[in-house]
């Protein structure tokens, strides 16, 4: 009697059949015994504070003790959140590991709040800064802190996603004033309206002014007048140039920020920049963007402003697609992976006197070993941020062209503030506080210097 195997495999489609089911079972069984091994070798997580039953380690989050270790793992009720204190442990992760490392965490919180912020002249065109309301700023910044908000905390409507339909009148509609315990104490933030009025402000209104002027013709050399030509006034044009705005605009103007405060803390730190800038135009012109490779001492200014305080402390966070292990650890896949970069900026085992503005250290021996402050701030791997070399550019020499041209001082009748007093803002993007003073012309020839520069664009 012909054998069943015989008869299963009498034509070639009944052997293929054969062939794909046996690999299959084979296949699952594999998966099934590497499951197994997995789980019988499990390595821990990465340490952190205890874990308690549904709740996590909610109740000890944050804490002081996730600085003293190069990486810590937070359980959370439904997110586990890994933090970054090492940028050698985060370069290996998110630089390293591209393909794996560079998710978002997307939950319903932040696709709500995604929303807009940028800079507005590359995306928009000249004329629209000139015909914002200031309100604008304020909205941006607004927005910015719930974007932020959105995408470093724990929501409680990210877990529990049925609330959203909870009327906003009933007492159990807190979610709309949502449960948050990001970095600072568990607070509660009616932000479900206002965050949708300024999600419409932020995109709606620079658009609506952009496509006016594109319909007179006025709107000039810009991305938005490159896209409503090419696709139209369209949503997606809107929401590209929205992204654009939302990541560049305030971040860009805090980098700026934090050099000029460092001129007005440290007299003696701009005397210097003023002097290396004289010495490559011979104060007879403003610093180009051509002269920065002569500007070392600026350049270590600029490092060093990035550096000190950090004004962008928390990075962004990614979401790693599979488990990873690293340093013997298991970081489980779908874990949140935020950089702490304000502690790789401050991290006194890499800096010595992290609480010193001190730009000499980018230009002494063994300089090179040091981490680039711009490349710690700027982010990781394929998420790297995409308006880094606009922002670095611009800023630097924004800031070149100050010091060669103004000293900053506080405002008249007011002393220059010790910098161990400075103090700085607890936002996502973070400012010094009380940031006022006067720009005092260096000399004579700075209206000349000015006008030249204005014939020469
Ligand atoms: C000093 C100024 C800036 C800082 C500190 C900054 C910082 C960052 C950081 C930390 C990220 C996330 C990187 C990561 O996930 O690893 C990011 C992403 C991004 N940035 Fe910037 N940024 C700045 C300026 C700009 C500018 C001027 C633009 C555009 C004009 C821009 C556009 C973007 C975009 C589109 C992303 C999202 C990239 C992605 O998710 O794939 N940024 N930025």
């Amino acid at each position: 009697m012909e054998s069943a195997f015989n008869r299963l495999t009498d034509s070639p489609l009944k052997l293929a059949g054969v062939t794909v089911s046996i690999a299959t079972i084979g296949y699952v069984l594999a998966q099934g015994f590497r499951r197994m091994a997995e789980k019988s070798n499990k390595l821990p997580s990465p340490p952190g504070p205890p874990r308690h039953f549904l709740i996590g380690s909610l109740l000890q989050f944050p804490n002081d003790h996730f600085y003293q270790r190069d990486i810590v793992s937070v359980e959370l009720p439904g997110i586990s959140m890994v933090i970054i204190n090492s940028y050698d442990i985060a370069q290996e992760l998110m630089i390293k590991r591209p393909n794996n490392t560079a998710g978002r965490k997307v939950g319903y919180m932040f696709f709500e709040v995604d929303i807009g912020n940028l800079v507005i002249e590359v995306a928009h065109g000249t004329k629209l800064p000139t015909m914002m309301d200031k309100d604008f700023t304020s909205w941006n910044l607004e927005a910015m802190e719930f974007g932020a908000s959105a995408l470093t905390s724990f929501w409680v409507v990210d877990i529990f996603n049925f609330l959203r339909f909870i009327p906003k009148w009933m007492p159990a509609a807190r979610f709309k004033s949502v449960i948050s315990s990001s970095f600072g104490s568990l607070i509660y933030r009616r932000m479900g309206a206002r965050s949708t009025w300024l999600n419409k402000q932020v995109r709606h209104v620079p658009f609506e002014m952009a496509k006016a002027l594109h319909k007179s013709g006025e709107l000039g050399h810009c991305l938005a007048n490159d896209l409503l030509d090419e696709f139209g006034p369209n949503d997606d044009t809107m929401e590209a140039l929205g992204v654009l705005y939302l990541a560049g605009s305030d971040t860009t103007t805090a980098a700026v920020m934090a050099f000029i405060n460092a001129l007005m803390l440290f007299p003696e730190v701009s005397k210097k920049a003023y002097e290396e800038v004289v010495r490559v135009t011979d104060g007879i012109r403003l610093p180009r963007v051509s002269d920065r490779p002569n500007l070392p001492y600026i350049e270590a200014v600029w490092k060093e402003a990035f550096r000190w305080k950090s004004f962008f402390p928390m990075g962004i966070p990614h979401v790693n697609a599979q488990d990873e292990i690293i340093n013997g650890y298991l970081i489980k896949a779908g874990s949140v992976l935020n950089p702490n970069t304000g502690f790789m900026l401050s991290d006194p085992k890499v800096w010595g006197d992290p609480e010193n503005f001190r730009p000499e250290r980018f230009l002494m021996d063994g300089a090179d070993l040091l981490p680039n402050p711009l490349t710690v701030t700027f982010g990781y791997g394929m998420r790297v941020c995409a308006g880094m070399h606009l922002a670095d550019r611009t800023g630097f020499h924004i800031g070149a062209t100050i010091a060669a041209l103004y000293g900053v001082a506080p405002l008249e009748g007011k002393r220059r503030l010790k910098p161990e007093l400075a103090e700085f803002t607890d936002t996502f993007i973070r400012l010094p506080v009380g940031f006022e003073g006067r720009f005092i012309p260096r000399d004579k020839r700075v209206l000349d210097l000015l006008r030249i520069a204005e014939m020469e664009d």
